[in-house]
């Protein structure tokens, strides 16, 4: 198949692939997997719903062949998929894909870190949300403190991953661990990123007066630290960097509920059963699966992708209002692949 370049209906280009390899987790954190509901009677996707690694393969090649440069694997908890570096180890070897990355709680790494940077695995995005551990158990649902997430930062650094820290600032939740969160980081050579909280799903209860925004957050780094700002790596980049200035790290924003970035919004999703997402907010779900199953040869799924980026018109974000979030049909944020 000959690489083409491929746009939705707002201009955007396709260049990124989430894809969520389970729809599980080892955590049960407030605003996205609330505990009371999500469990012991919740319906999980069975095993044979899922895309076999040798599915996510095919079809992430196929989206390479259409624009795709940056994979990242998510979930739910992806390190709970068994033998997830098999599944690096296949993405690895597409030949045009720049960028492979996960996105993990963390728990699992000092068990798979070394085998996923072995298996061509670059960087993994690391959910640490503070650093008490009553106050991070309480979050995560299950209490757990922060050591395990701890000892997940140490194997990653110590593999050779790069290291990112992402902290999603709840009001009255966790808005007092952003000085802490951050001298730690900043001591540690880790970039943070500080994540808005979002109307994802419907389960978590989001209300806007609970969003910290990068305002405000920034507010507060500015009264204990000298921050400038840093250039986009790329287009579409979604955090809004700046670095220390005495120390050259970095500190991020993701802004998707004050400074949304729809309009260069160049991302796909995959979820764990096969279904295309074009947003993070649209619960229309697109059937990849099923198709693939029938036998459809690599240029007819590819037509078919095309097809639904060609017809894609979302920007939640930029349109977002209170009563939107508190409508719309949306879909779990741990299904679709944070
Ligand atoms: N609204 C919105 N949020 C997003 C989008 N992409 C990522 N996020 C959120 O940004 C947060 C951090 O995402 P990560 O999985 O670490 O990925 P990333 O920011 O793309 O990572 P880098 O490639 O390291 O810059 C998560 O809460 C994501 O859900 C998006 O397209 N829209
Ligand atoms: C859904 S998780 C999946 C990967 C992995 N389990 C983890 O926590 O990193 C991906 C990212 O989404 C973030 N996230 C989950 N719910 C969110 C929400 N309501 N608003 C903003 N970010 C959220 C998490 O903090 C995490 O950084
Ligand atoms: S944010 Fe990640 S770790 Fe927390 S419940 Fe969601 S999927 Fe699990
Ligand atoms: S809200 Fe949807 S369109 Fe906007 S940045 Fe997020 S995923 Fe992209």
């Amino acid at each position: 198949m000959t690489k083409q370049m491929v746009k939705d209906a707002l201009n955007r280009p396709l260049r990124d692939l989430r894809i969520s390899v389970i729809d599980r987790c080892n955590f049960r954190c407030q605003y996205c997997m609330p505990a009371e509901l999500f469990g012991p009677d919740f319906a999980f996707l069975p095993k044979s719903e899922l895309l076999t690694y040798e599915e996510i393969e095919r079809l992430a090649r196929i989206f390479v062949h259409l624009g795709v440069e940056k994979i990242r694997l998510t979930g739910g908890e992806p390190l709970l998929r068994k033998e997830l570096p098999l599944l690096v180890k296949k993405l690895s070897s597409i030949e045009e894909l720049k960028d492979i990355a996960l996105t993990t709680n963390g728990v699992l790494l000092p068990k798979y870190a070394q085998e996923l940077k072995d298996a061509g695995l670059k960087r993994v995005n690391i959910s640490l949300d503070s650093l008490n551990d009553e106050l991070f158990g309480q979050i995560n649902g299950r209490n757990v403190g922060t050591q395990p997430v701890l000892d997940g930062i140490k194997a990653a650094k110590k593999a050779g991953l790069g290291v990112k820290i992402n902290m999603v600032v709840k009001k009255g939740l966790n808005d007092t661990e952003i000085i802490p969160m951050a001298q730690f980081c900043k001591d540690h050579g880790l970039q943070l990123r500080f994540i808005e909280y979002m109307d994802v799903g419907s389960t978590n209860g989001w209300k806007m007066d609970e969003v910290v925004t990068k305002k405000e957050i920034f507010q507060q780094l500015n009264e204990h630290f000298s921050l400038e700002p840093v250039d986009p790596d790329y287009y579409g980049e979604v955090a809004k960097r700046y670095r220390y200035v005495d120390n050259q790290v970095e500190v991020g924003f993701i802004t998707s509920v004050s400074e949304s970035f729809c309009s260069s919004c160049t991302r796909s999703r995959l979820s764990a059963n096969g279904q295309i997402f074009t947003c993070l907010f649209n619960g229309n779900g697109h059937d990849i699966r099923d198709f693939m199953r029938t036998g459809a040869s690599d240029e007819a799924i590819s037509e078919r992708i095309i097809k639904f980026w060609n017809g894609r018109t979302d920007r939640y974000s930029d349109e977002r209002t209170a009563e939107m979030a508190a409508n719309r049909k949306k879909i779990e944020m741990s299904y679709i692949g944070g």
